[in-house]
């Protein structure tokens, strides 16, 4: 199991995002701004959407990857940490009691 995380790429796209060089595709996306690095997430969630449908497990998993890749740097863009989200997600489980039904085994 691999110990590269969504924190780990976090911090990859901040740092690219800001280097200014030339070839990165992350600081070309930060440069364009939250216009282009929207459009691109939609993109990118409609290819992952036909990919499914088509059945294409590989294209789902390349098309997955993309998106979250570019949502992450939507969110870079929007000045939202991925904790912000984590929390969310963390606090919405935490109303339902469902992690503390599972640890009780039901
Ligand atoms: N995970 C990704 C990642 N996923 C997708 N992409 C890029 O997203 C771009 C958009 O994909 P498309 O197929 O839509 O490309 P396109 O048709 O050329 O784009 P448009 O002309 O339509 O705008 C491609 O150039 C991909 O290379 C990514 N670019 C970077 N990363 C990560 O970001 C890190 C830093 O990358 P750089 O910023 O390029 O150094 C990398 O090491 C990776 O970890």
């Amino acid at each position: 199991m691999s110990t590269f995380s969504l924190q780990d790429l976090e911090k990859i796209i901040a740092e690219r995002g800001r280097s200014g060089d030339a070839n990165s595709w992350t600081a070309k996306l930060f440069a364009k701004g939250i216009d282009k690095a929207a459009q691109k997430l939609g993109e990118e969630a409609v290819e992952t959407v036909i990919s499914a449908v088509k059945g294409d497990r590989q294209g789902v998993v390349a098309e997955s990857a993309d998106l979250i890749y570019h949502w992450l740097v939507l969110l870079a863009l929007a000045g939202v940490p991925l904790s912000e989200v984590i929390s969310e997600l963390e606090r919405r489980t935490a109303q339902s009691g469902v992690a503390e039904k599972a640890s009780r085994g039901g």
